[in-house]
């Protein structure tokens, strides 16, 4: 990471000099949006904003102030947590009434080192949870998601066994920890964890559990895609889900999570939509050398092409394991993943997006959003009537056969000499 800074020399000249930062920062900066809002020019940074975040109803996307949530910014300044609340507006409709949502993302570093007993690992976690998951209640917030395996450090770089310990079966310590505020605040909760499937041999699973408004269980989703790209070793742990592509269809309406890897496959977040989804989380741990241009992109893409919303979280920090490992890239070892860089939002289907949380604190975002946007996009833009999905429901049957050969069609001329 650098930071610019301007010097003077004595001839008057301007020297821009660049000096290391190693906080996780953009430059010094949390966000690519504070950095640009610092650095340019209001109006240079108004049109700037509305093609990068683009425009919601025609305008620029709405800050809220939760009267509600003063509690929350206090909260968020006595335990050092970013604050955002945005909104995302539909038009008014005649015949139906809006159907407003208050979701929030809340995105987190872990708190003691990865050599600190895993219990005193798991408790400090959930320590540091509980203000921000308070406040998110306090806040009015309806759907609440946390990051993936949000109950451990992201161990699967080590490809070491003795991690698993932290897995639970989906009725699990971490889930009776979040029932009681589902049901303390008539809140949906999303909880990614890893998990032990008690009554299939004891298999571990990467899973989202759905917990209801009622503090019930109202069913879980198992990661589709597991990578296996640089340090993200998971398939050492856990292999591909079984699940299917749920879509759970909770008092506030009707949500998926497609967790972290899986948000490359396109085919992943169409299921999601063909199911019926209003809005897809993507809870994942992420690190910035590897993935941080397509970040705001893909989820972004996933919305429009499917006409939901989509939340995207993820962790904050870097987290540094006892024995280094190697990435099989010929580099050195090393003991850590690199940068986790947060950068949590929210994307809606008209194309518009908030702008994210820090890059390198824990942070709650806070978005409303009118449900009514989803169906208003699919009656302008018509991408379902117009996907062709027979036709490449008959691609990918050929494709999938052993004997599939690509269409290709080849210039006759191909092997000529050019003149
Ligand atoms: N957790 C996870 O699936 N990470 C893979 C890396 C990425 O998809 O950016």
């Amino acid at each position: 990471m650098e930071k610019t800074q301007e010097t003077k020399a004595d001839n008057g000249e301007v020297k821009v000099e660049t000096k290391a930062l190693n906080d996780g920062s953009l430059c010094g900066y949390d966000s690519l949006h504070s950095l640009l809002k610092a650095n340019l020019k209001p109006e240079l940074f108004q049109e700037v904003s509305r093609v990068l975040l683009g425009l919601n109803c025609g305008r620029a996307i709405d800050n809220i102030a939760l009267p509600e949530s003063e509690c929350a910014k206090a909260v968020s300044s006595e335990h050092d947590f970013d604050l955002k609340a945005f909104c995302f507006h539909a038009d008014k409709e005649l015949l139906r009434a809006p159907r407003i949502v208050r979701v929030g993302l809340i995105q987190n570093s872990i708190v003691l080192p990865t050599t600190a007993s895993f219990l005193d690992q798991k408790r400090a976690i959930y320590q540091k949870l509980k203000p921000i998951i308070e406040a998110a209640g306090a806040s009015g917030v309806n759907i609440l998601c946390l990051q993936e395996a949000w109950m451990m450090p992201f161990a699967f770089c080590t490809r070491e066994k003795r991690w698993c310990e932290f897995a639970e079966p989906v009725d699990g310590e971490s889930t009776q920890f979040l029932q009681d505020f589902a049901l303390k605040y008539n809140m949906v909760i999303i909880s990614p964890i890893l998990e032990r499937d008690i009554n299939h041999g004891e298999t571990i699973w990467n899973t989202a559990v759905i917990i209801g408004n009622h503090g019930n269980i109202i069913g879980k989703h198992r990661k589709n895609h597991i990578p296996r790209v640089g340090d993200f070793n998971e398939s050492t742990y856990y292999i591909e889900g079984n699940t299917g592509h749920p879509v759970f269809e909770t008092v506030y309406g009707k949500i998926a999570v497609n967790i972290c890897y899986g948000r490359h496959h396109p085919l992943n977040w169409l299921a999601f939509g063909l199911n019926g989804a209003e809005i897809v989380f993507n809870p994942s741990a992420t690190v910035g050398e590897l993935s941080e241009p397509m970040w705001p992109i893909e989820a972004r893409n996933a919305a429009i092409a499917n006409s939901y919303f989509v939340g995207s979280i993820n962790r904050v920090g870097t987290e540094t394991f006892p024995n280094p490992f190697t990435s099989g890239d010929g580099k050195p070892q090393h003991a850590d993943f690199g940068h986790f860089y947060g950068s949590s939002h929210f994307s809606a289907p008209d194309a518009s997006c908030t702008p994210s949380l820090s890059r390198n604190r824990d942070g709650l975002l806070i978005t409303d959003m009118d449900l009514n946007l989803c169906r208003q996009l699919k009656d302008k833009w018509g991408f379902r009537m117009t996907a062709r999905y027979e036709l490449y429901a008959e691609l990918l049957a050929h494709y999938s056969k052993p004997d599939f050969e690509p269409q290709v069609i080849s210039d006759p001329l191909l092997q000529k000499k050019s003149l």
